[in-house]
Parts: structure tokens; C-alpha cells; sequence
């Protein structure tokens, strides 16, 4: 048997119950501190719980990291997060001996693709800075010369890219920039790539075996070196061309590999394709918590397959033996 039980008495309200109104409206802004926009007010498809948007690729790893592909995020979603942030993200290039002609391009296209709309600061390091073309910026980017040594073989000059990038982090820019990006000087941007790339620690799947058993990728084989990956391990091949994430990321990053290619010289052994092999060898026990499709890591000498909707950047096709001394 239920009871039921009725109040007959006379009824209290509780003052409190009712939220004060000029407390509640009441905005304060406090000092040195900028007002975040955490839910932009935006009309955009409602993400579906059942419906996947990409059923041809990988989109996340298994360790549950992101890989940005086209058709996975809403840059106007993103940019409404990011944009009220006002952060500045850093890029970094070499260009040495001949690979100086391909900074116009580069610059040239990185404003018209890489991060539009937000604070860039470009950092090119050359042993000739007289031979720098720079290119017009669009407002809030800069550039800044970084003059540097030039090794004499280019596999030397590509592995020390990790201990420049690690310098110049811990004496300029860890000050400057929010998230850095290390890229190759001899490719070009041909489409949009934005905030979507941004995250603790980025790297990008090489163009040449994302279809590949790991047994096949061309890690570094010898257990003597630093980098080696046995057969049987290994996630992706990323390649050496695209990586990035927090400047302090970034900075334990190319610190680390420049031990382990320390390491590696100690010992009289250059690892297979240089500071790629230990790059890879890092993100193995280190996962990245992003990777970027090979759409952020193109080689223009590949005919594009359905699954790669949009190239972003791409390598510029070049005879090797001209432009390496
Ligand atoms: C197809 C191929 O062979 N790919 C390998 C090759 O990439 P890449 O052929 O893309 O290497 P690369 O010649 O672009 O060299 C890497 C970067 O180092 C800089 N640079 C290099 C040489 C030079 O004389 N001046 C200069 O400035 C420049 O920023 C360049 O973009 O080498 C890399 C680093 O070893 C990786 O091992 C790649 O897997
Ligand atoms: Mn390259």
C-alpha cells in the first residue's frame, strides 16, 4: 500500500533559492587575463554518434590519437576556438648551399595556405643569408633570419637540423611561439593547412608507406644503432620532412634525437635515411598524440589516390644531384 502525503501548512520559500541578478550578470575582468570564447556561437552539423565521415581511412590510432585527414574536422568549428586564443606558431626551414632558392616558394605559398588569419613567425636558417628572397607577409607574421654553419655532406646538414631546431628553441623561441612546426625547405603549400594540424606532439605519415606492413617501412635494421626498430614493431612510418607540436614538446623532441644521433656517431654508424630513422624511433615509445595524413606530406612525383582528397604540401621535384653538394 502506497501513502500519500500531503503538505496542508502554510508554504516557505527559502530567500537563497533564487540566484541574485546582479551578481549573476556581473562580468569581471580581471588583469592580464583575455576573455576565452569556449563554445563559439556557430551553426554546424550536428556531429553524429552513429555516422563516420571518413570509412576509407584511419582516423584514429590506437593509442587514440587523432590522423587529420580531409573531411574529419570543421575549420570554421576550430577557428572559432582557436582564433580568440591569439596564439603564435612557429615554423622553422633551412636552407643551405643551394637549397636557398627554394625559400621563395616555400614563403611564398605558406602565406597564401599555412595558418591563415593567425600569427606566424617564420624561422629560416641559412649559412647565406644574403641569398634569402623574402616574400610580402600578411599582418601579425614575421621572419627572422637564423645564420648558421654549413656542414659539408648533406646527410649531415639534414641531422643537424634536430640540435639547430633545439638551440634556437631554448635561446629565442620558447619566448616567441606557442606550437612550432620543422619543415622541409623544398616543398610548396597548395592547399589550406590550419589549426586542425595543432597538438602536443605532431607528426606526419610519409607519403611512401602508408600502405605498408611495418616490416617493409626502412627503419634503421642494425641493432648497434640508436634508432633501430626490429621487424616486428613499429606504428607508422612518419617522415622527417613534418613534425611539430608544443614549443617545449618540441624542444624534449629534437633534444632527443640529437643524443641518440650522437649516439650513433659515437659508435661510427649513420642511421638509413639519417635523423628520419631516429625521429621514428622516438615516436615509437613516445607516441604522438596527432599525426597528419599524407595529405600534409605530399611527393609530387606520386599520382594522387582517391583516399588523398587534397594535397596540402608538397615536395618540389628536384634533381638531387644538382642541389646537393
Ligand atoms: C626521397 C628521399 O631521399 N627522402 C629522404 C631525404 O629527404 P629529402 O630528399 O626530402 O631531403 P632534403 O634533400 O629535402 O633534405 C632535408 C632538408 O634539409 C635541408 N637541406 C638539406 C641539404 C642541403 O644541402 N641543404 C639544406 O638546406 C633542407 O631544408 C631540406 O629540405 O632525406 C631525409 C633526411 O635524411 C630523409 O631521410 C628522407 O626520407
Ligand atoms: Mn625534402
Amino acid at each position: 500500500a502506497y501513502r500519500t502525503v500531503v503538505w496542508n501548512g502554510p508554504v516557505h520559500y527559502l530567500p537563497y533559492y533564487l540566484p541574485c541578478p546582479e551578481i549573476f550578470s556581473m562580468k569581471l575582468q580581471y588583469a592580464e587575463e583575455k576573455p576565452v570564447q569556449l563554445f563559439p556561437q556557430l551553426v554546424y552539423p550536428q556531429p553524429r554518434s552513429l555516422e563516420q565521415k571518413r570509412l576509407d581511412v584511419l582516423t584514429l590510432t590506437p593509442w587514440l590519437a587523432p590522423i587529420v585527414w580531409e573531411g574529419t574536422f570543421d575549420s570554421k568549428l576550430l577557428d572559432g576556438t582557436y582564433k580568440p586564443l591569439n596564439l603564435t606558431i612557429g615554423v622553422t626551414a633551412f636552407a643551405i648551399g643551394k637549397y636557398t632558392t627554394f625559400v621563395g616558394r616555400f614563403l611564398e605559398s605558406a602565406e597564401k595556405h599555412f595558418m591563415k588569419g593567425y600569427r606566424v613567425n617564420y624561422y629560416i636558417f641559412t649559412d647565406d643569408p644574403q641569398a634569402i628572397l623574402t616574400a610580402q607577409l600578411q599582418p601579425g607574421r614575421s621572419l627572422a633570419i637564423v645564420p648558421i654553419k654549413k656542414y659539408s655532406h648533406w646527410q649531415e646538414i639534414s641531422m643537424r637540423r634536430m640540435e639547430a631546431i633545439n638551440r634556437h628553441i631554448a635561446a629565442v623561441s620558447h619566448r616567441e611561439v606557442n606550437y612550432l612546426f620543422c619543415l622541409d625547405i623544398d616543398m610548396v603549400f597548395h592547399n589550406p593547412w590550419g589549426v586542425e594540424t595543432l597538438g602536443e606532439r605532431v607528426a606526419a605519415i610519409h607519403p611512401g608507406y602508408y600502405n605498408v606492413p611495418r616490416s617493409h617501412f626502412p627503419y634503421e635494421r642494425r641493432s648497434s644503432s640508436a634508432a633501430f626498430i626490429p621487424d616486428s614493431q613499429g606504428d607508422f612510418y612518419y617522415g622527417g620532412a613534418v613534425f611539430g607540436g608544443l614549443v617545449k614538446q618540441v624542444y624534449e623532441f629534437t633534444r632527443d634525437c640529437h643524443t641518440t644521433i650522437l649516439a650513433d656517431k659515437a659508435n661510427g654508424i649513420m642511421a638509413a635515411w639519417q635523423e628520419e630513422s631516429h625521429l621514428n624511433r622516438h615516436f615509437l615509445s613516445h607516441k604522438p598524440s596527432k599525426l597528419l595524413s599524407p595529405e600534409y606530406l605530399w611527393d609530387d612525383t606520386k599520382p594522387k589516390p582517391p583516399e588523398v582528397r587534397l594535397i596540402r604540401f608538397s615536395t618540389v621535384n628536384k634533381d638531387y644531384g644538382a642541389i646537393r653538394d
